[in-house]
């Protein structure tokens, strides 16, 4: 016999010896084991029990001890029950649960499985996304949080995908949003050359940046504040009681502006006349304002009075005489500034002025002028619209999403800066900015929040500044305070009512003061 075949039977022989001993001390081993647990749970008994009542459960336990070996047969019995519970304990352990299913992995086949109807090419011999498919061909890189949401995505999709439709692109984004959680904004970042989109969950922008001297040029409107990717550069800003640095919505008005006009419109109580009287506190430093208040709510009545302020109207009858004063006012500044280039002198000081006209829900004034068989305020806009830039005159209007049917043709050709405030479907979304918004907005949404798009630009997120009204009681005193603080001369909040205004029917000649 060789020396290997040695080696091989001894090595046979012994793992049988090993099995032999492993049952013969199984029963050892399985009372072992229950006994362990049993002192385990003994130890853990002792250590819950309050110290005041460890004495009298010593005492008892000696007791029983003593009262079992004073029965007959007492001490094998009890060592029979000890050996059969640790027995019946120390049986092997159950198999250890699975393992939890991982998060990420959950939530990424679902969004595939969602995304599968719109994106599968189902004559496709090798498509991206298949029913029976993995989102692995498909995602390439993706980021979850501690909370396990979605952070960021890159997918591919397929090149018969439809990327450059609005309404195709909704649907996806909507898919998205739907599985990754309506709680939060989301970018879609769709990159058509190579038919890959990146998803960005957005952070909330801050909601408590009130109403505030910003650092800008004049000219500069703040339309609000947005993330690092819509804004260049920082302003510093008092925040919760310290000063931030925070990118703003910057809007350039004046002789150079390529968006000389704005249209905002906005969900009912998301704030547009809070961004009006915002752009009015800012103007006022540099220019004088004409305020139209077409919902006659009072909500600029603190505007009513102060220097620089040329007249708040609410009537129909006083909104019509106010922009037809306005209109007069454009073409006289117009021929002044002529005159002024053609003898080569510098313009006068009163046509250059910066002069504003605001207007809140002007189509409700309106529809009041066609039930009375009146002009059409919107219609006296058209001058101050078409020659603004070179007269210095510039037109805001702001209103509501559900009238934005009702601003005229004329007016939304010529508001090339755009602001859309509060909850708004993709298309409604389009109509009021221009081009689709490539941004998908979280379900709730608070007041001041939306997008801006200023000319050709990508629509940017905004948060208007908290601008309240001065004389609303329901408002916070702080917050009411900073508008307090921005109007021209203070304000004791109990003012006289409101004076009724009359225009002076001629454009005046100097700077137009008030006139009432
Ligand atoms: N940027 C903001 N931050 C915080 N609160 C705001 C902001 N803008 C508006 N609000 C609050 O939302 C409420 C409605 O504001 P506002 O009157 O400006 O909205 P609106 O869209 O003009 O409403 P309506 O369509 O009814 O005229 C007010 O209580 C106001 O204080």
């Amino acid at each position: 016999m060789s020396l290997t075949r040695h080696f091989s039977r001894g090595r046979d022989l012994a793992r049988t010896a090993g099995d032999h001993a492993g049952d013969m001390f199984a029963p050892v081993t399985l009372i072992g084991r229950g006994l362990r647990s049993h002192a385990d749970w003994a130890k853990g008994r002792w250590a819950a029990t309050p110290k005041e009542r460890r004495g009298p459960t010593v005492f008892l336990t000696a007791a029983a001890l003593l009262g079992i070996a004073l029965l007959p047969h007492g001490p094998l019995f009890a060592l029979i029950a000890l050996m059969a519970s640790a027995a019946w304990v120390g049986r092997e352990p159950k198999a250890a649960p699975a393992p939890a299913p991982d998060v990420a992995d959950l939530k990424l086949t679902a969004l595939y499985a969602a995304l599968t109807p719109y994106l599968g090419g189902f004559d496709d011999a090798a498509p991206l996304y298949s029913l029976d498919g993995a989102y692995k061909t498909a995602f390439d890189s993706w980021q979850f949080d501690e909370e396990g949401r979605l952070t960021a995505l890159e997918l591919r999709y397929p090149p018969y995908f439809t990327d450059t439709e609005p309404g195709a692109r909704a649907r996806i984004e909507q898919v998205v949003q739907g599985k990754a959680g309506r709680a939060r904004e989301y970018l879609f970042d769709w990159d058509e050359e190579s038919n890959r989109l990146k998803i960005g969950a957005l952070a909330p922008l801050a909601t408590d940046i009130v109403a505030q001297p910003f650092v800008t040029a004049p000219g500069e409107i703040v339309l609000g504040f947005t993330d690092g990717l819509g804004s260049r550069r920082t302003i510093p800003v008092s925040q919760g009681g310290t000063t931030a640095q925070q990118p703003p919505v910057v809007w350039r008005t004046g002789a150079r502006a390529a968006e000389p006009h704005l249209l905002a419109l906005g969900a009912a109580g998301y704030g547009t006349s809070s961004l009006l009287r915002s752009i009015a506190l800012q103007a006022l430093p540099h220019g004088d304002l004409v305020v139209i208040d077409g919902a006659g709510t009072g909500e600029h009545a603190c505007l009513v009075n102060r220097p620089g302020v040329h007249t708040v109207e609410t009537s129909l009858h006083g909104a019509l005489a106010a922009l037809e004063w306005a209109a007069k006012e454009t073409e006289r500044r117009l021929t002044a500034l002529n005159a002024a280039r053609h003898h080569g002198v510098p313009a006068p000081a009163d046509v250059t002025r910066p002069l504003w006209l605001l207007l809140d829900h002007p189509t409700e004034l309106s529809e009041l002028a066609h039930a009375e068989g009146r002009q059409d305020p919107q219609d006296l806009l058209e001058v101050p619209l078409r020659h603004g830039r070179a007269a210095r005159v510039t037109v805001v209007i702001a209103d509501d999403l559900e009238a934005r049917d009702r601003i005229s043709p004329s007016v939304r050709a010529t508001t090339r800066a755009r602001v859309l405030l509060g909850p708004a479907g993709p298309e409604v979304a389009q109509e009021a900015l221009g081009v689709p918004l490539d941004i998908a907005p979280a379900a709730q949404t608070p007041a001041g929040r939306g997008y801006a798009r200023l000319g050709a630009a990508t629509p940017v997120r905004l948060q208007v500044p908290v601008t309240v009204d001065p004389l609303d009681d329901e408002a916070q005193a702080g917050h009411r305070d900073a508008v307090i603080a921005l109007l021209p001369h203070r304000d004791t909040r109990t003012e006289a009512p409101v004076h009724p205004v009359r225009l002076s029917k001629e454009p005046s000649a100097g700077r137009p003061g008030p006139v009432w």
